[in-house]
Protein backbone atom coordinates (compact mmCIF):
# COMPACT_ATOMS: atom_id res chain seq x y z
CA UNK A 1 0.00 0.00 0.00
CA UNK A 2 1.18 3.56 -1.03
CA UNK A 3 2.24 5.06 2.31
CA UNK A 4 0.63 8.28 0.40
CA UNK A 5 2.25 11.47 -0.91
CA UNK A 6 -0.27 11.33 -4.13
CA UNK A 7 -2.04 14.56 -3.65
CA UNK A 8 -1.43 18.00 -1.73
CA UNK A 9 1.84 17.45 -2.37
CA UNK A 10 3.27 20.90 -2.80
CA UNK A 11 5.02 22.40 0.04
CA UNK A 12 4.41 24.90 1.81
CA UNK A 13 6.91 28.30 1.63
CA UNK A 14 9.88 27.25 2.22
CA UNK A 15 9.69 23.76 3.18
CA UNK A 16 11.61 20.98 1.67
CA UNK A 17 10.61 18.99 -1.16
CA UNK A 18 13.38 16.23 -0.51
CA UNK A 19 12.42 12.47 -0.02
CA UNK A 20 12.16 13.30 3.74
CA UNK A 21 10.40 16.30 4.04
CA UNK A 22 10.00 17.96 7.38
CA UNK A 23 6.35 17.62 7.58
CA UNK A 24 3.77 14.93 6.82
CA UNK A 25 0.13 16.81 6.60
CA UNK A 26 -2.53 14.96 6.45
CA UNK A 27 -3.17 16.24 2.70
CA UNK A 28 -0.58 14.10 1.76
CA UNK A 29 -2.14 10.83 2.49
CA UNK A 30 -3.85 8.43 -0.26
CA UNK A 31 -7.81 9.03 0.31
CA UNK A 32 -8.53 5.79 -1.86
CA UNK A 33 -5.99 3.77 0.45
CA UNK A 34 -7.39 5.53 3.88
CA UNK A 35 -11.04 4.86 2.77
CA UNK A 36 -9.67 1.48 1.86
CA UNK A 37 -8.41 0.41 5.29
CA UNK A 38 -11.69 1.84 7.21
CA UNK A 39 -13.86 -0.12 5.39
CA UNK A 40 -11.44 -3.48 5.43
CA UNK A 41 -10.66 -3.12 9.73
CA UNK A 42 -13.69 -0.63 10.42
CA UNK A 43 -13.56 3.07 12.60
CA UNK A 44 -12.83 4.47 14.75
CA UNK A 45 -8.82 3.21 13.70
CA UNK A 46 -5.55 4.71 14.01
CA UNK A 47 -3.34 4.38 11.31
CA UNK A 48 0.23 4.41 11.77
CA UNK A 49 3.04 4.65 8.75
CA UNK A 50 5.97 3.26 10.16
CA UNK A 51 8.13 3.95 7.18
CA UNK A 52 7.56 8.07 8.46
CA UNK A 53 8.27 7.15 11.57
CA UNK A 54 11.88 5.80 10.72
CA UNK A 55 11.78 8.99 8.18
CA UNK A 56 11.57 11.34 11.10
CA UNK A 57 14.04 9.14 13.02
CA UNK A 58 16.43 10.09 10.50
CA UNK A 59 16.14 13.91 10.44
CA UNK A 60 16.59 13.86 14.55
CA UNK A 61 19.53 12.11 13.85
CA UNK A 62 20.74 14.14 10.84
CA UNK A 63 20.07 17.25 12.78
CA UNK A 64 21.51 16.01 16.10
CA UNK A 65 24.47 13.49 14.71
CA UNK A 66 26.58 13.69 17.76
CA UNK A 67 23.91 13.63 20.33
CA UNK A 68 21.89 10.38 21.50
CA UNK A 69 18.54 10.50 20.06
CA UNK A 70 15.72 8.59 22.85
CA UNK A 71 12.62 8.21 21.69
CA UNK A 72 10.32 9.25 24.39
CA UNK A 73 8.16 6.62 24.72
CA UNK A 74 4.55 7.74 26.18
CA UNK A 75 3.70 9.05 22.82
CA UNK A 76 2.73 6.15 21.53
CA UNK A 77 3.86 2.73 23.11
CA UNK A 78 2.61 0.36 20.21
CA UNK A 79 5.30 -2.32 19.70
CA UNK A 80 6.14 -1.90 16.03
CA UNK A 81 7.13 1.93 17.06
CA UNK A 82 9.61 0.40 19.19
CA UNK A 83 11.34 -1.62 17.27
CA UNK A 84 11.35 1.12 14.05
CA UNK A 85 13.00 3.63 16.31
CA UNK A 86 15.35 1.06 17.69
CA UNK A 87 16.50 0.28 14.25
CA UNK A 88 16.99 3.69 13.57
CA UNK A 89 19.55 3.93 16.82
CA UNK A 90 17.23 5.59 19.09
CA UNK A 91 17.26 4.82 22.92
CA UNK A 92 13.72 4.98 25.09
CA UNK A 93 12.95 6.81 27.35
CA UNK A 94 10.24 5.88 29.72
CA UNK A 95 8.12 7.11 32.09
CA UNK A 96 7.12 4.22 34.11
CA UNK A 97 7.91 0.50 35.18
CA UNK A 98 5.18 -0.40 32.45
CA UNK A 99 7.14 1.82 29.38
CA UNK A 100 10.23 0.26 30.54
CA UNK A 101 8.45 -3.25 29.99
CA UNK A 102 7.04 -2.82 27.24
CA UNK A 103 10.34 -1.25 25.50
CA UNK A 104 12.09 -4.82 26.88
CA UNK A 105 9.20 -6.48 25.50
CA UNK A 106 10.01 -5.15 22.15
CA UNK A 107 13.44 -6.47 22.23
CA UNK A 108 15.78 -3.15 23.91
CA UNK A 109 18.55 -3.99 25.94
CA UNK A 110 19.30 -2.26 29.21
CA UNK A 111 21.47 0.33 27.69
CA UNK A 112 18.45 1.55 25.55
CA UNK A 113 16.52 2.21 28.41
CA UNK A 114 16.19 5.16 30.64
CA UNK A 115 13.37 4.96 33.03
CA UNK A 116 12.28 8.66 33.94
CA UNK A 117 10.56 8.32 37.41
CA UNK A 118 7.73 10.52 38.31
CA UNK A 119 6.74 10.38 41.90
CA UNK A 120 7.26 6.55 41.29
CA UNK A 121 4.87 4.08 42.91
CA UNK A 122 6.95 1.63 44.93
CA UNK A 123 5.98 -1.28 42.13
CA UNK A 124 7.21 0.73 39.64
CA UNK A 125 10.86 1.09 41.73
CA UNK A 126 10.68 -2.54 42.57
CA UNK A 127 10.12 -3.64 38.58
CA UNK A 128 12.58 -1.40 37.39
CA UNK A 129 15.59 -2.42 40.19
CA UNK A 130 14.89 -5.95 39.40
CA UNK A 131 15.51 -5.26 35.56
CA UNK A 132 18.67 -3.61 36.57
CA UNK A 133 19.89 -6.42 38.49
CA UNK A 134 19.39 -8.45 35.21
CA UNK A 135 20.62 -5.73 32.67
CA UNK A 136 22.67 -3.12 34.65
CA UNK A 137 23.35 -0.76 32.11
CA UNK A 138 19.67 0.44 32.53
CA UNK A 139 19.50 4.54 33.63
CA UNK A 140 17.17 5.50 36.38
CA UNK A 141 16.45 9.21 36.00
CA UNK A 142 15.00 10.80 39.27
CA UNK A 143 13.53 13.69 40.00
CA UNK A 144 12.96 14.16 43.77
CA UNK A 145 15.76 13.20 46.76
CA UNK A 146 13.00 11.22 48.15
CA UNK A 147 13.17 9.17 44.81
CA UNK A 148 17.50 9.01 45.38
CA UNK A 149 16.93 7.47 48.83
CA UNK A 150 14.17 5.18 48.01
CA UNK A 151 16.58 3.40 45.61
CA UNK A 152 18.86 3.24 47.92
CA UNK A 153 16.86 1.46 50.03
CA UNK A 154 16.39 -0.95 47.50
CA UNK A 155 20.19 -1.22 46.89
CA UNK A 156 20.30 -0.12 43.59
CA UNK A 157 23.99 1.41 43.26
CA UNK A 158 23.89 1.64 39.18
CA UNK A 159 23.44 3.96 36.31
CA UNK A 160 21.88 7.50 37.88
CA UNK A 161 20.25 10.87 35.84
CA UNK A 162 19.44 13.63 37.78
CA UNK A 163 16.47 15.44 36.91
CA UNK A 164 16.21 19.10 37.35
CA UNK A 165 13.38 21.27 36.65
CA UNK A 166 15.48 24.32 35.44
CA UNK A 167 12.49 27.16 36.19
CA UNK A 168 11.89 27.77 33.08
CA UNK A 169 8.95 26.31 30.90
CA UNK A 170 7.56 26.29 27.22
CA UNK A 171 5.04 24.04 25.44
CA UNK A 172 1.79 24.74 23.30
CA UNK A 173 -0.71 24.47 26.25
CA UNK A 174 -0.01 25.33 30.18
CA UNK A 175 -0.85 21.53 31.05
CA UNK A 176 2.13 20.48 29.37
CA UNK A 177 4.54 23.18 30.48
CA UNK A 178 6.85 20.95 32.66
CA UNK A 179 10.04 23.34 33.76
CA UNK A 180 8.95 25.62 36.44
CA UNK A 181 6.23 23.76 37.84
CA UNK A 182 7.06 22.21 41.42
CA UNK A 183 6.23 18.47 40.07
CA UNK A 184 8.74 17.80 38.24
CA UNK A 185 12.73 17.52 38.66
CA UNK A 186 14.57 18.59 41.48
CA UNK A 187 14.67 22.25 41.87
CA UNK A 188 17.78 24.31 40.13
CA UNK A 189 18.94 25.75 42.94
CA UNK A 190 19.23 22.13 44.57
CA UNK A 191 20.28 20.05 41.74
CA UNK A 192 24.29 20.68 41.78
CA UNK A 193 24.13 19.21 45.88
CA UNK A 194 21.92 16.42 45.12
CA UNK A 195 24.58 15.37 41.92
CA UNK A 196 27.30 15.55 44.45
CA UNK A 197 25.73 13.74 47.41
CA UNK A 198 24.50 10.64 45.19
CA UNK A 199 28.12 10.44 43.80
CA UNK A 200 29.11 8.53 46.51
CA UNK A 201 26.16 5.64 46.51
CA UNK A 202 25.51 5.79 41.93
CA UNK A 203 26.82 5.76 39.09
CA UNK A 204 25.62 9.57 38.44
CA UNK A 205 25.89 9.55 34.54
CA UNK A 206 23.72 12.54 33.80
CA UNK A 207 21.77 15.22 34.49
CA UNK A 208 18.19 15.91 32.89
CA UNK A 209 16.17 18.66 32.33
CA UNK A 210 12.58 18.85 30.05
CA UNK A 211 11.09 22.36 29.59
CA UNK A 212 7.66 21.12 28.34
CA UNK A 213 5.66 19.82 24.68
CA UNK A 214 5.28 20.99 21.72
CA UNK A 215 7.94 23.54 21.28
CA UNK A 216 7.38 26.26 17.81
CA UNK A 217 10.31 27.74 16.18
CA UNK A 218 8.67 30.91 16.51
CA UNK A 219 10.18 31.33 20.26
CA UNK A 220 13.58 29.44 21.18
CA UNK A 221 13.96 31.71 24.15
CA UNK A 222 12.69 29.34 26.39
CA UNK A 223 14.68 26.61 24.82
CA UNK A 224 17.47 28.02 24.55
CA UNK A 225 17.57 29.48 28.71
CA UNK A 226 16.94 25.81 29.79
CA UNK A 227 19.69 24.45 27.41
CA UNK A 228 22.03 27.20 29.36
CA UNK A 229 21.22 26.62 32.60
CA UNK A 230 22.07 22.42 32.25
CA UNK A 231 25.44 23.76 29.97
CA UNK A 232 26.36 25.82 33.72
CA UNK A 233 25.08 23.05 35.55
CA UNK A 234 27.00 20.19 33.98
CA UNK A 235 30.68 22.68 34.24
CA UNK A 236 29.80 22.72 37.66
CA UNK A 237 30.16 19.51 38.41
CA UNK A 238 32.15 18.39 35.88
CA UNK A 239 35.39 18.40 37.95
CA UNK A 240 33.49 16.01 40.74
CA UNK A 241 31.43 14.08 38.52
CA UNK A 242 32.21 11.36 35.07
CA UNK A 243 29.09 13.07 33.66
CA UNK A 244 28.34 11.00 30.28
CA UNK A 245 25.32 13.25 28.86
CA UNK A 246 23.47 16.42 29.35
CA UNK A 247 19.66 15.39 28.53
CA UNK A 248 17.73 18.99 27.46
CA UNK A 249 14.57 17.06 27.03
CA UNK A 250 12.45 16.65 24.25
CA UNK A 251 9.09 18.74 23.57
CA UNK A 252 10.37 19.56 19.29
CA UNK A 253 6.65 20.78 17.89
CA UNK A 254 4.71 19.59 14.99
CA UNK A 255 2.81 21.70 12.93
CA UNK A 256 -1.12 20.69 13.33
CA UNK A 257 -2.49 23.07 11.00
CA UNK A 258 -2.15 22.82 7.52
CA UNK A 259 -0.42 26.14 6.39
CA UNK A 260 1.55 26.14 9.47
CA UNK A 261 5.27 26.12 9.13
CA UNK A 262 7.25 22.75 9.81
CA UNK A 263 9.99 23.63 13.03
CA UNK A 264 13.30 23.97 11.93
CA UNK A 265 15.06 21.31 13.38
CA UNK A 266 18.35 21.73 12.31
CA UNK A 267 17.89 25.38 13.60
CA UNK A 268 16.90 24.03 17.01
CA UNK A 269 19.82 21.91 16.84
CA UNK A 270 22.24 24.67 16.28
CA UNK A 271 20.66 26.77 19.27
CA UNK A 272 20.67 23.85 21.41
CA UNK A 273 24.30 23.41 20.79
CA UNK A 274 25.12 27.48 20.97
CA UNK A 275 23.16 27.37 24.73
CA UNK A 276 25.09 24.74 25.85
CA UNK A 277 28.66 25.64 24.92
CA UNK A 278 31.65 23.39 25.78
CA UNK A 279 30.45 20.66 27.95
CA UNK A 280 32.79 17.47 28.81
CA UNK A 281 29.59 15.37 27.92
CA UNK A 282 27.36 14.30 24.95
CA UNK A 283 24.57 15.98 24.14
CA UNK A 284 21.29 13.92 24.71
CA UNK A 285 17.50 14.62 23.61
CA UNK A 286 14.35 12.76 24.22
CA UNK A 287 11.55 14.00 21.52
CA UNK A 288 8.44 11.83 21.46
CA UNK A 289 5.52 13.70 19.31
CA UNK A 290 8.15 14.64 16.87
CA UNK A 291 8.96 11.01 15.84
CA UNK A 292 5.35 9.99 15.53
CA UNK A 293 2.39 12.51 15.12
CA UNK A 294 2.69 13.09 11.48
CA UNK A 295 2.94 9.68 10.70
CA UNK A 296 -0.32 8.43 12.40
CA UNK A 297 -3.69 9.57 11.27
CA UNK A 298 -7.14 8.66 13.40
CA UNK A 299 -9.97 7.33 10.65
CA UNK A 300 -13.92 8.02 11.34
CA UNK A 301 -17.45 7.48 10.05
CA UNK A 302 -20.02 10.14 10.31
CA UNK A 303 -22.99 8.77 11.95
CA UNK A 304 -24.97 11.48 12.48
CA UNK A 305 -25.45 15.12 10.54
CA UNK A 306 -27.59 17.71 12.50
CA UNK A 307 -28.53 20.85 10.62
CA UNK A 308 -30.45 23.26 12.45
CA UNK A 309 -31.47 26.81 12.05
CA UNK A 310 -29.90 27.96 15.21
CA UNK A 311 -26.62 26.38 15.39
CA UNK A 312 -23.96 25.03 12.97
CA UNK A 313 -24.47 21.98 11.51
CA UNK A 314 -22.98 19.33 14.04
CA UNK A 315 -21.40 15.99 12.73
CA UNK A 316 -21.62 12.97 15.34
CA UNK A 317 -18.41 10.62 14.55
CA UNK A 318 -17.59 7.37 15.69
CA UNK A 319 -14.33 8.92 17.47
CA UNK A 320 -14.37 10.96 20.49
CA UNK A 321 -12.57 12.27 22.97
CA UNK A 322 -12.50 8.97 24.60
CA UNK A 323 -10.52 7.67 21.20
CA UNK A 324 -8.02 10.92 20.82
CA UNK A 325 -8.42 13.22 24.10
CA UNK A 326 -6.11 16.26 22.93
CA UNK A 327 -8.70 18.44 21.51
CA UNK A 328 -11.15 18.19 24.86
CA UNK A 329 -8.08 17.99 26.99
CA UNK A 330 -5.92 21.13 25.34
CA UNK A 331 -8.43 22.85 22.92
CA UNK A 332 -5.36 21.10 20.21
CA UNK A 333 -6.43 21.71 16.97
CA UNK A 334 -6.30 18.91 14.52
CA UNK A 335 -6.63 18.87 10.91
CA UNK A 336 -9.79 17.04 9.13
CA UNK A 337 -10.65 15.87 6.14
CA UNK A 338 -13.44 14.24 4.32
CA UNK A 339 -12.23 11.34 2.46
CA UNK A 340 -15.64 10.23 1.21
CA UNK A 341 -16.59 13.82 -0.34
CA UNK A 342 -15.52 14.28 -4.10
CA UNK A 343 -15.13 17.76 -5.91
CA UNK A 344 -19.01 17.80 -5.76
CA UNK A 345 -19.21 19.16 -1.91
CA UNK A 346 -19.09 22.47 -1.12
CA UNK A 347 -17.42 23.05 2.04
CA UNK A 348 -19.16 24.27 5.15
CA UNK A 349 -18.89 25.08 8.40
CA UNK A 350 -19.48 22.58 10.80
CA UNK A 351 -18.41 21.25 14.54
CA UNK A 352 -17.32 17.49 14.59
CA UNK A 353 -18.60 15.71 17.80
CA UNK A 354 -17.84 11.92 19.17
CA UNK A 355 -19.90 9.50 20.92
CA UNK A 356 -19.51 10.66 24.50
CA UNK A 357 -21.71 11.84 26.96
CA UNK A 358 -19.55 14.97 27.76
CA UNK A 359 -19.77 18.14 26.21
CA UNK A 360 -15.90 18.68 25.53
CA UNK A 361 -16.05 15.53 23.16
CA UNK A 362 -16.28 17.65 20.34
CA UNK A 363 -12.70 17.82 17.97
CA UNK A 364 -13.81 20.96 15.86
CA UNK A 365 -16.02 24.03 15.88
CA UNK A 366 -16.51 26.25 12.93
CA UNK A 367 -14.52 24.40 10.57
CA UNK A 368 -15.04 24.40 6.68
CA UNK A 369 -15.35 20.62 5.62
CA UNK A 370 -16.57 19.11 2.57
CA UNK A 371 -20.32 18.70 3.60
CA UNK A 372 -20.19 15.25 5.24
CA UNK A 373 -22.64 12.74 4.97
CA UNK A 374 -23.66 9.53 6.92
CA UNK A 375 -21.60 7.02 6.10
CA UNK A 376 -18.44 9.37 5.18
CA UNK A 377 -14.86 8.69 6.31
CA UNK A 378 -13.01 11.00 7.76
CA UNK A 379 -9.45 11.61 8.55
CA UNK A 380 -7.98 13.20 12.22
CA UNK A 381 -4.60 14.27 11.00
CA UNK A 382 -1.19 14.43 13.46
CA UNK A 383 -2.71 11.49 15.86
CA UNK A 384 0.36 9.28 15.83
CA UNK A 385 1.22 11.40 18.84
CA UNK A 386 -0.84 10.70 22.49
CA UNK A 387 -3.61 9.36 20.31
CA UNK A 388 -4.24 5.77 20.87
CA UNK A 389 -1.71 6.21 24.24
CA UNK A 390 -4.91 8.72 25.78
CA UNK A 391 -7.26 6.73 25.11
CA UNK A 392 -9.86 5.39 27.31
CA UNK A 393 -13.09 3.57 27.58
CA UNK A 394 -14.74 6.30 29.41
CA UNK A 395 -18.64 6.04 28.74
CA UNK A 396 -17.73 1.93 27.89
CA UNK A 397 -16.50 2.44 24.86
CA UNK A 398 -13.70 0.00 23.59
CA UNK A 399 -10.43 1.63 22.78
CA UNK A 400 -10.19 1.42 18.83
CA UNK A 401 -7.99 -0.61 16.43
CA UNK A 402 -4.92 0.54 15.37
CA UNK A 403 -3.24 -0.37 11.85
CA UNK A 404 0.83 -0.74 10.89
CA UNK A 405 1.59 0.68 7.28
CA UNK A 406 4.78 -1.58 6.71
CA UNK A 407 4.52 -1.00 4.40
CA UNK A 408 1.81 -3.34 4.11
CA UNK A 409 -1.17 -2.75 6.53
CA UNK A 410 -1.75 -5.59 9.29
CA UNK A 411 -3.09 -4.90 12.25
CA UNK A 412 -1.13 -4.54 15.42
CA UNK A 413 -3.65 -4.04 17.91
CA UNK A 414 -7.45 -5.34 18.49
CA UNK A 415 -10.15 -3.37 18.79
CA UNK A 416 -10.83 -3.53 22.17
CA UNK A 417 -13.89 -6.44 22.81
CA UNK A 418 -17.21 -4.88 24.71
CA UNK A 419 -16.32 -8.17 26.84
CA UNK A 420 -12.70 -6.90 27.73
CA UNK A 421 -14.84 -3.83 29.90
CA UNK A 422 -15.90 -6.26 32.65
CA UNK A 423 -13.04 -8.48 32.33
CA UNK A 424 -11.06 -7.11 35.94
CA UNK A 425 -14.87 -7.19 37.50
CA UNK A 426 -15.03 -9.59 40.25
C1 LIG B 1 10.59 13.91 30.55
C2 LIG B 1 9.99 14.03 29.20
N1 LIG B 1 10.74 13.74 28.14
C3 LIG B 1 10.25 13.81 26.89
C4 LIG B 1 8.94 14.18 26.65
C5 LIG B 1 8.48 14.21 25.25
O1 LIG B 1 7.88 15.35 24.85
P1 LIG B 1 7.49 15.55 23.34
O2 LIG B 1 6.57 14.46 22.97
O3 LIG B 1 6.85 16.86 23.31
O4 LIG B 1 8.75 15.50 22.56
C6 LIG B 1 8.10 14.50 27.73
C7 LIG B 1 6.73 14.98 27.53
O5 LIG B 1 6.45 16.14 27.68
C8 LIG B 1 8.65 14.43 29.05
O6 LIG B 1 7.90 14.69 30.10
N1 LIG C 1 -0.07 14.67 26.07
C1 LIG C 1 0.48 15.94 25.63
C2 LIG C 1 1.97 15.97 25.69
C3 LIG C 1 2.47 15.82 27.09
C4 LIG C 1 3.68 15.06 27.22
C5 LIG C 1 3.96 14.53 28.58
N2 LIG C 1 4.79 15.34 29.42
C6 LIG C 1 -0.06 16.30 24.27
O1 LIG C 1 -0.82 15.55 23.73
O2 LIG C 1 0.25 17.33 23.75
Amino acid sequence: MSTGTGEGETAPDGESESENPPVRRLSAWDAADLEELAATYETPLYVMDLGRVRENCRRLREAFPDADVRYAAKAHTGRAVFEAVRQEGLGIECASAGEVERAFAAGASGSEVQYTAVNPPDGDLDLVVQRWEDDPDLTVTVGARDTVERLRERGFDGRLCVRVNPGVGAGHHAKVTTGGHAKFGVPYSEAESVVLDARDDFDVVGIHAHAGSGISGDDLSAHREVVRRMGDLARAVEEETDLEFVDVGGGFGVPYREDEPALDLPAVAEATREALGDVDAQLAVEPGRYVVADAGVLLATVNTVKESEEYETVVGIDAGMTTLLRPAMYDAYHAIRNLSAGEDRNATSVTVAGPICETSDVLCEHRPLAAPARGDVLAVGNAGAYGYEMASTYNSRPRPAEVVLDPEPRLARRRESLAALTELEQ
